[in-house]
């Protein structure tokens, strides 16, 4: 499994009837209430993180980096442009480090 394909099939729940699936009926309350899950399972990430509950901590963040991708399909921001700005982001990092040395 890869985020591409969670991506891919969260993105073909968008025009599915609410009742189909977990992701249809989510997608179905709107950008906001999928933006307030994503926020409820970061809060509960971080509190596995704090407490140091490695396993709890392993499905939590499985729960955020889904509950992200729903967000991000919900604005139609598509994973490929997040992906983007990471790569933008290291190959700016490596020119700082070489004006560095
Ligand atoms: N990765 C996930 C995934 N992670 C979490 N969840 C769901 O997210 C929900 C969040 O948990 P909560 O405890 O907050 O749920 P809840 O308390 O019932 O919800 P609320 O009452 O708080 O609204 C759970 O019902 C989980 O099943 C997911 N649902 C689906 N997927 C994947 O998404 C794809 C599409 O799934 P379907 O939508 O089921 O077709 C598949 O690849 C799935 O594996």
């Amino acid at each position: 499994m890869t985020l591409d394909d969670l991506y891919a099939t969260i993105l073909s729940r968008k025009n599915a009837a609410p009742d189909s699936s977990w992701t249809a009926q989510l997608l179905a309350k709107g950008p906001e209430k999928c933006a307030e899950k994503f926020g409820e399972e970061a809060v509960e990430a971080i509190i596995e993180a704090v407490k140091g509950d490695r396993a709890a901590l392993t499905s939590e963040a499985a729960d955020v980096l889904y509950h992200l991708l729903v967000m991000l399909a919900a604005r139609e921001v598509p994973l490929d442009d997040v992906l983007a700005e990471l790569d933008r982001r290291q190959s700016q990092s490596g020119l700082a480090e070489k004006a560095s040395r």
